[in-house]
């Protein structure tokens, strides 16, 4: 059964964001992610995780900015990466290093890149190369440093004109870059908004060896994943029947409480096949 890490930009909302540690910790969880470290000092965070035993696999790069002002300010402006913005490559390459600069502090082996929003009257053809480019280069930094850079296919519907929408868009890009550190973020909430027919995708993607992270959600609502049209407890058994050896990140925002919500989690883990 898939190992679950907690989402701790939706989950635990009711607390202060450093609070949610402890929590999570509590509520069984061994594993962490969440959208951005970059509000605190990497050594605050990563006493946080050493308090209560739990080990970063996920957060995200800057969505934007040269500076750590402009970072810190750059999401609620409505950016969403710059992998694939012309004329925004110093932006891209300062929000990745400063990436990587957490990801050592917290021992996170994997960043996700945003590529950001189409920009009114350009085509997403046009600016594949670019995007291409950008993502060998933040390719290379992180293997350099031992990390991986994930790019995450994201519905039009939460986010509109995202450079990066279907599971094919991704794979593109990935064979476009040819390096080992670029991996596919594999979301199933945006998956099943975008394209559906999910088990399919999962049967395609997961034997490439480029899924490096799995994210779930109910869909439509993004509420627990026992919520909603997909059938979770086929999909785990299927994760692991085709062998995916990564977390499962509960990017979800929970309609019952987070604690109180964690009922499907259980019964999957309950699920498990006893171990040999
Ligand atoms: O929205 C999602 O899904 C994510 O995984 C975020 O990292 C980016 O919005
Ligand atoms: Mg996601």
């Amino acid at each position: 059964m898939p190992q679950f890490a907690a989402n701790l930009s939706l989950m635990y909302t009711e607390l202060p964001f450093l609070d949610r540690f402890e929590a999570a910790a509590r509520d069984g969880f061994e594993a962490v992610e969440y959208l951005f470290p970059y509000a605190w000092e990497p050594a605050a965070l990563a006493a946080r995780l050493r308090a209560h035993g739990l080990r970063q696999v996920l957060f995200n790069a800057p969505p934007a900015g040269l500076d750590r002002a402009a970072m810190a300010g750059a999401w609620d402006a409505g950016e969403r990466g710059t992998a694939a913005l012309p004329g925004r490559e110093a932006e891209f390459r300062a929000g990745v290093l400063e990436a990587l600069r957490y990801a050592e502090a917290l021992d996170c082996p994997r960043i996700h890149v945003m590529a950001g929003i189409l920009p009114s009257g350009q085509e997403r053809e046009a600016l594949k190369g670019l995007c291409a480019g950008n993502l060998r280069w933040a390719a290379e930094q992180a293997g350099a440093r031992g990390r991986e850079v994930l790019i995450e296919p994201i519905n039009l519907r939460d986010m509109p004109r995202y450079f990066v929408n279907r599971q094919d868009h991704a794979h593109e890009l990935l064979d476009a870059v040819d390096s080992p550190h670029l991996k596919v973020q594999m979301d199933l909430y945006h998956c099943q908004i975008v394209e559906g027919d999910v088990a399919t995708k999962l049967r395609r993607y997961l034997p490439t060896g480029r899924v490096a992270h799995i994210q779930v959600a109910g869909v439509p609502e993004r509420h627990e994943p026992d919520r909603g049209e997909l059938y979770y407890p086929y999909l785990f058994e299927l994760i692991d029947a085709l062998g995916y050896a990564g977390w499962v990140g509960c990017e979800y925002r929970p309609a019952a409480g987070t604690s109180a919500g964690l009922g499907w989690r259980d019964r999957a883990l309950a699920a498990r096949p006893a171990q040999a």
